[in-house]
């Protein structure tokens, strides 16, 4: 047989990579992966009011450097076996764009406009929109948010955009529709970016835009108006259907087959989210919790439709059928911030040095001290006095979104080392972990085994025994450290029609497991009675320091 080869392409928060692999066997045979430069100068962004915008040219640079970069690390034969590209992108990361799904960004007069570019995911700049659709769905006859959790976020869809269309009447003045950046970039790739026409991605319009079949669609016409009369008429400019991941979006542009030197026929999947086709990178099964765990955590339970669809699971982001594999309920959690709290302590530790012996001091230090503490940490025994800390730093994701909650530490005294308060501050952020798992259980959906994928689970076994003793699950690290774009690769040979579904897709090319972290019981019995005092404190913040009453408990 010959050989046939896909890409796979995951744009994630910093950079885009690409994956070149063989069909067939799974072997890896380039990869390449694409910072985004005017990110990375942190243009268009303003951390402290939490605007984070990235330019299309970001992605269409990232889009052509990224391919082209692996293609040239395998023989030239190679390029004409490649029969499909997928993308896998974060989200919600919504742009505006005109008649001809052009993102404002690329017109004139809105080059360096952040209105006209994609918000991504982590911009909570809409959270007042985000209360006010809770709210007025909640009053209204259908519940548009049943199938999200009860909880609209600010980090989704209509919140962005009834956000910016209230702040800039010039994006609002010339934007026709939006789009998600998995539907704009993979309709790049086909030519074809006119809105109406392109595939959307089930998994975007499921999990983010409060599309479901029960709803013949996105949420009503009526609905959208009483939100906002600027939202009349956007639902007809948007679509009706949507498409799941092993299905095509088009076949690949003469334009970017000639600039990635392609074959003329190569197929374009429908697009996903990054920690879906991470799920499927990892060898997804029902009832397996696959956790994307970096920056934030993205977690992904997968259930057939005919047993579980009947539940509506309250505070997770979302359980859309064929959102992660066709005709399987794809159901959605996460942490809004996982490694990102260790990164403010290294911050917090790092500063000063810099600021008093300079950037050598500070960098030498930044690079070794998450490891340090990790090792010092793992030294320490596991008591019930122990310091108790919440993880949530960026407010919570899941279970019940509330992105104006804070983190805090507790139990301190003149022993409380950096070691310690670092040992406290990864058990906050396994409770957190435990707190989607109790979840998930407590409204019936059971977990059957636990996989982890992303830059922690692959880079701190600390970590992971704490997750592991916390949850008391087994946990296996996939080997793969890029699954995502590998799980894009898999959707891509599924779409061309090399493999019949993805299950065989993840068996011809999975990459398999590489660690497991076994629960200890001894600490695992410390771990549930510290978990208390976790809810606890959770409790007394979310009383005393929350700006609102989480939505999902007040209805
Ligand atoms: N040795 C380590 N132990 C624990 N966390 C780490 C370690 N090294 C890096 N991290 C955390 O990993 C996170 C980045 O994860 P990664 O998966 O690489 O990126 P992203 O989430 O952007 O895809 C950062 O928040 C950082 O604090
Ligand atoms: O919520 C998401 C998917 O549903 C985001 O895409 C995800 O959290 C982004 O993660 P990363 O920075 O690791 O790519």
């Amino acid at each position: 047989m010959t050989n046939q080869y896909v890409i796979g392409v995951d744009y994630g928060t910093d950079s885009v990579r690409a994956l070149l692999v063989n069909a067939h066997t799974g072997e890896i045979a380039g990869t390449h992966v694409y910072e985004y430069t005017r990110w990375k100068q942190g243009l268009y962004c303003n951390p402290n009011q939490s605007q984070f915008r990235q330019h299309p040219l970001d992605y269409l640079e990232g889009l052509e450097q990224s391919i082209t970069g692996a293609l040239a690390q395998a023989p030239v034969a190679v390029r004409q076996q490649v029969k499909a590209i997928s993308v896998d992108t974060t989200g919600s990361t919504p742009v505006a764009v005109d008649e001809r799904g052009t993102p404002l960004a690329l017109l004139p007069g809105f080059e360096d406009n952040p209105n006209g570019m994609f918000i991504l995911w982590k911009d909570h700049t809409a959270n007042a929109e985000a209360e006010e659709i809770n709210a007025l769905a909640h009053r209204w006859d259908t519940d548009f948010t049943k199938y999200v959790g009860r909880v609209y976020s600010s980090e989704w869809f209509w919140a962005k955009i009834l956000h910016t269309l209230r702040v800039d009447a010039a994006v609002q003045e010339k934007a026709y529709s939006w789009m998600e950046h998995c539907d704009w970039i993979s309709a790049v790739l086909t030519g074809n970016t006119t809105p109406g026409t392109i595939k959307r991605s089930r998994c975007a319009a499921g999990h983010k835009a409060m599309w479901h079949e029960e709803f013949e669609g996105l949420p009503s016409e009526e609905f959208l108006k009483a939100l906002d009369p600027r939202l009349a008429g956007l639902r007809e400019r948007l679509y009706r259907n949507t498409f799941t991941s092993d299905e095509a979006m088009g076949t690949i542009s003469t334009e970017w087959a000639e600039k990635l030197g392609l074959p003329a026929d190569v197929t374009i999947g429908v697009g996903a989210f990054d920690a879906h086709m991470g799920a499927v990178g990892a060898e997804i099964t029902p009832y397996t919790f696959v956790r994307v765990m970096g920056t934030s955590t993205c977690d992904m339970l997968l259930a057939p439709t005919e047993e579980i669809g009947h539940l509506l699971i309250r505070g997770i982001c979302g359980q859309v059928d064929g959102s992660i594999i066709p005709d399987m309920l794809g159901m959605e959690a996460g942490q809004s911030a996982f490694g990102d709290v260790y990164a403010w302590f290294q911050r917090v530790i790092t500063e000063p040095v810099r600021d008093l012996l300079g950037n050598e001091a500070a960098n030498e230090l930044a690079k070794n001290l998450i490891p340090h503490l990790a090792e010092k940490a793992a030294q320490l025994p596991v008591t019930e006095n122990d310091p108790v800390a919440v993880d949530w730093f960026n407010g919570r994701r899941t279970p019940d979104a509330n992105h104006t909650l804070k983190g805090a530490i507790t139990g301190l005294n003149l022993g409380s080392d950096a070691p310690r308060i670092f040992k406290a501050l990864v058990e906050a952020t396994a409770f957190g972990s435990k707190a989607i798992v109790d979840r998930f259980l407590g409204e019936g959906v059971p977990i059957k085994q636990v996989i982890a994928i992303g830059g922690v689970a692959k880079k701190s076994a600390f970590v992971m025994q704490t997750l592991a003793d916390v949850l008391q699950m087994p946990i296996k690290i996939a080997s793969s450290d890029q699954a995502c774009a590998l799980g894009a690769a898999m959707c891509a040979a599924v779409a061309a029609g090399i493999h019949p579904d993805m299950a065989t897709a993840q068996a011809a090319m999975g990459s398999g497991f590489d660690a497991s972290y076994e629960p200890r019981t001894d600490v695992s019995v410390v771990y549930q009675k510290l978990y208390q005092k976790y809810q606890q404190l959770g409790s007394f913040i979310e009383a005393a320091t929350s700006q609102h009453t989480p939505v999902a408990e007040a209805v």
